[in-house]
C-alpha cells in the first residue's frame, strides 16, 4: 500500500492531472470502500467531475455487511449518483460493463446513429490510496495487457490498457486523498487501513472500534475476546483493558489496541460498514 501524505501543493498537483485526463475518457470509475463509503469519498471530486458521467463503484463488498452495501447502494441510485458494487478481484468486469452501458446508454445510441460502433468506451478509475485501484485495474485487463495506442494527454502521453472486449482503461489511475478534517472520519480510514499506522494514535482507532462494535456486533467482539455481557456495557475504555488481558497482554493496552485492529482488519469480527446511510435515505431502502 502506498501511503501518501498530502500536502497543499501534492493535492493541488493531483488534482489537476486528474482534470487532464478527464478530458481523455467518457466515464469515470469512483472507487470508494464499501466498509466506509462516505469516508473514502473525496469531496472535492463532484467539482471536479463537473458533467462527466460518473460510477461510483463501492470496492471491498466482500469485507463490508452485505445489507449495508445494499442500502448504500441505493442509496446512491436514489440519489441519481449511479452505484454499483464489487469484489475488484473477482468478476466484476462484467458487472462494471453493463452498468457502463446503462449509464452512457444515450450516448452509445446517438454514436450508432452515426454507424459508430465497436468503439471502446474510455475508462478512467480514480479513488483514495488503498481503495483497490491497482487491484481493479489488473483484474479488468487481466492477461490482455496489450496497449491500445497513445492518446495525447496535456503533460505527457497516456497509456491505454484493453479491457475486455469493449473497454479501454487509463493505466494510471488518478489519485484522491480522503478527507482528513473530521476526526471520525480519520478513525475510520486509520480502522480500515486507509492510512499510514504512524499517523494515529492506535488506543484512539481500538476505541472507536469497540464503540462501533458494541454498537452494531457486538456478538462478534464477544465471542472472538471470550467477553462477558455485563463487561461490553461496561465503558470503552474498561472493554479495551479486559480485551487487552483476555489476549494475554496483561496491563499493555498498546498491544491489545494494536492486535484488536489486526484482527478487525484480518476480517476476525467478521464484515463490517462504519459509514451508515443517512437516516431519511435508509428508510426509502427498507421500504423498497
Ligand atoms: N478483500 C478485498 N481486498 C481488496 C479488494 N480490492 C483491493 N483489495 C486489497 O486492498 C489492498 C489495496 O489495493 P490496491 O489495489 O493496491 O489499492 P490502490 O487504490 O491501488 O492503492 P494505492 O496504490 O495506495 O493508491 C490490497 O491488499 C488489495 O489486495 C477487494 O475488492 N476485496
Amino acid at each position: 500500500m502506498a501511503v501518501i501524505q498530502w500536502f497543499p501543493g501534492h493535492m493541488a498537483k493531483a488534482l489537476r492531472q486528474v482534470k487532464e485526463n478527464l478530458k481523455l475518457v467518457d466515464i469515470v470509475l469512483e472507487l470508494v470502500d464499501a466498509r466506509l463509503p462516505e469516508s473514502s469519498r473525496n469531496p472535492q471530486l463532484e467539482k471536479i467531475l463537473e458533467n462527466k458521467p460518473s460510477i461510483v463503484v463501492l470496492t471491498k463488498m466482500d469485507l463490508a455487511d452485505q445489507k449495508q452495501t445494499a442500502k448504500w447502494v441505493n442509496y446512491y441510485e436514489e440519489n441519481g449518483q449511479p452505484a454499483v458494487a464489487i469484489n475488484s478481484m473477482q468478476g466484476s468486469l462484467k458487472v462494471i460493463e453493463k452498468k457502463i452501458r446503462i449509464v452512457l446508454a444515450e450516448k452509445l445510441a446517438k454514436k450508432e446513429e452515426k454507424g459508430i460502433i465497436n468503439q471502446r468506451i474510455k475508462v478512467m478509475c480514480i479513488g483514495i490510496p488503498n481503495v483497490g485501484k491497482s487491484t481493479l485495474l489488473n483484474h479488468l485487463v487481466k492477461k490482455n495487457v496489450a496497449q491500445v495506442g497513445n492518446k495525447p494527454g496535456v503533460t505527457k502521453a497516456q497509456q491505454w490498457l484493453k479491457a475486455g472486449k469493449n473497454l479501454q482503461l487509463l493505466d494510471t489511475p488518478g489519485i484522491l486523498w480522503p478527507k482528513f478534517e473530521d476526526p471520525l472520519v480519520g478513525k475510520k480510514l486509520a480502522l480500515t487501513g486507509a492510512i499510514k499506522d504512524s499517523l494515529f494514535n492506535k488506543d484512539d482507532v481500538a476505541l472507536y472500534a469497540i464503540e462501533h462494535f458494541c454498537e452494531f456486533n457486538p456478538q462478534a467482539l464477544k465471542e472472538r475476546y471470550n467477553l462477558s455481557d455485563e463487561k461490553l456495557d461496561d465503558t470503552t475504555v474498561e472493554v479495551l483493558l479486559e480485551l487487552t488481558r483476555k489476549m494475554g497482554f496483561k496491563e499493555d493496552y498498546d498491544r491489545g489496541s494494536e492486535r484488536l485492529i489486526f484482527d478487525i482488519r484480518k476480517e476476525k469480527l467478521g464484515r463490517y460498514t462504519l459509514d451508515r446511510v443517512p437516516i431519511a435515505a435508509s428508510k426509502v431502502a427498507t421500504r423498497e
